[in-house]
């Protein structure tokens, strides 16, 4: 798993690391990994054109000493001073010595200079700033967007809450970020996912400081774990019976997807309870279907309740009758909703229970998620006492506890309708196998998003091609490398 870390945690572990090496040694660690990285990101660096933007802290001194590595290899670098009289002196002196150049940022040609960089460095502002980019620093960001080069944030894009991932106002677009030391939570979540684009982490020796994560990402190891085939000794009823009740004649089609997901993850034995029976028998002949109550569908290790199964007093009844047992459940959609009325029966609960909003589903609950996802996942478990999967770019789950994972994986092509009922599914499938609720919503997130990215390779998708390469995706988070960050490099 990797380890995500607030600003705070990031400066409490530094402390020590910086109290046991010589002045100036982070800085040059972080400055050599940040090369290395731009170096391989430009494919050669001789000739090519290098603008850095440069703050007044650390992180601008991060830029420069990079930027004397690339002008020492030929590169043609300008550092772009956004407060010259309190720019990084040693860095600059360093820039200068490589045969760099340096410029205040004021004056109508550094937007154009910016603009036709092969490359742009964003050290404006590191973990230390707060709040939103000033104007200056905001259009020079743009002119870099619309540029023709790269973009490469040092450490994190600046105009980002590096703990939360919020953006107050406008914010360094970075198609890559280079980030130290560890991953910081904000780089992963909210507006600052889009922000950081793919992140390279760096090691700077910061690692024996940090202490234990209280969030965390799964890489595909991770996820496979949760996974596992089943073994020569199972039959059909040890893997994890899965119990779904979803569907009305309304909307059948919930029922189908949901039924399908599960079995396509998890296919030892999955039951369905519900009023979209014929058409849930009908397209899938494998599962044993009841058009009862749950308590007629059969012994099952988990349950699934909510796609698509309406709010009237039938399903109402049903979901109290799933909430009264001592198993697992998974809680979604049309569920939720009753539930957010009177969430009594889930508060009283021992066994795993994971609910799975998106933000509309999540308010019913009495707050907007607001820019803080993870504390807001946080925040409903506590207030629960169970776990809470909020959908989202990257899906956020937390427990009671406060432990939380934010999931790397996905396709914006993932919205499009029915793709909740597959990931409910999934979650039930894994769920069914004996892990705590919030573990199972992290690899089932995890496991949808990487088949919402096998299903694109192809075009747009729709949520039964998700079902269809289900098993495909199960193969390839087995046999995918162990250390990804999301789709990110580590
Ligand atoms: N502490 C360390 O040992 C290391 C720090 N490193 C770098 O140092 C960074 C942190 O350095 P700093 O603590 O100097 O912080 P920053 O480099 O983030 O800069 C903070 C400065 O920016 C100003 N500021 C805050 N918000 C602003 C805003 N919205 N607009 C304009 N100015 C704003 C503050 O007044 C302060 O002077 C890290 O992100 C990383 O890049 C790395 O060199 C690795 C080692
Ligand atoms: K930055």
């Amino acid at each position: 798993m990797i380890g995500l870390y607030t600003a705070e945690e990031i400066r409490a572990a530094e402390e020590p690391l910086l109290a046991e090496t010589p002045p100036g040694t982070l800085m040059q660690r972080a400055a050599t990994g940040l090369a290395t990285v731009c170096v391989r990101l430009l494919h050669g660096v001789y000739g090519r054109r290098v603008a850095l933007l440069v703050g007044t802290g650390n992180n601008g001194g991060d830029a420069l000493y990079a930027g004397a590595r690339l002008a020492a290899r030929g590169a043609r670098v300008t550092a772009v001073l956004l407060d010259a009289e309190r720019a990084h002196p040693a860095g600059l002196a360093a820039l200068r010595r490589a045969g760099g150049r340096v410029r205040r940022a004021e004056g109508p040609d550094v937007r154009d200079l910016v603009a036709r960089a092969d490359l742009v460095l964003d050290g404006i502002l590191g973990i230390g700033g707060s709040g939103g980019l000033r104007p200056v620093a905001a259009e020079l960001s743009t002119a870099a967007a619309e540029g023709a080069g790269l973009t490469v944030a040092v450490d994190v894009p600046s105009g980002i809450d590096a703990g939360t991932g919020a953006v107050d106002g406008a914010a360094f677009p970075a198609m890559h970020t280079v980030t130290f030391g560890a991953v910081k939570l904000g780089l992963v979540v909210g507006e600052g996912r889009a922000h950081a684009g793919q992140v390279h982490l760096v090691d700077i020796g910061l690692e024996p400081h940090l202490p234990a994560a209280t969030a965390h990402q799964l890489t595909d190891a991770d996820a496979a774990a949760r996974l596992a085939p089943p073994s020569a000794t199972d039959d059909k009823y040890s893997q994890g019976v899965v119990g779904i009740v979803a569907g009305s004649t309304t909307y059948p089609g919930a029922g189908v997807l949901c039924t399908g997901a599960a079995l396509r993850t998890r296919p030892g034995l999955v039951r369905y309870a519900g009023t979209a029976a014929d058409g849930v028998r009908a397209a899938w002949p494998e599962v044993i279907v009841t058009d009862g109550r749950p308590g007629d569908a059969g012994r099952v290790q988990a349950w699934v309740v909510g796609p698509g199964m309406g709010t009237d007093a039938a399903a109402r009844s049903a979901l109290d009758e799933v909430l009264a047992t001592d198993l697992p459940v998974v809680v979604d959609a049309d569920a939720l909703t009753l539930l957010a009325e009177d969430p009594g029966p889930v508060r009283g609960r021992s066994a795993p229970t994971l609910l799975t909003p998106h933000d509309r589903e999540f308010a019913r609950f009495g707050a907007e998620v607001g820019a803080d996802r993870v504390a807001a996942a946080r925040r409903l478990a506590a207030d629960l006492g169970c776990a809470v999967l909020l959908k989202g770019e990257a899906t956020v789950v937390a427990d009671a506890d406060g432990a939380a994972f934010v999931n790397g994986t996905g396709t914006p092509w993932l919205a499009t309708a029915g793709t909740g009922d597959v990931l409910s599914g999934i979650a039930g499938a894994v769920l069914a196998t004996g892990p705590r609720a919030v573990e199972a919503g992290a690899v089932a997130a995890h496991l949808h998003g990487r088949t919402g990215q096998l299903a694109a390779q192809r075009g747009p998708l729709v949520a039964g091609d998700l079902v269809r390469r289900l098993p495909e995706a199960v193969g390839r988070v087995r046999g995918l490398r162990p250390d990804r960050l999301g789709d990110s490099e580590a």
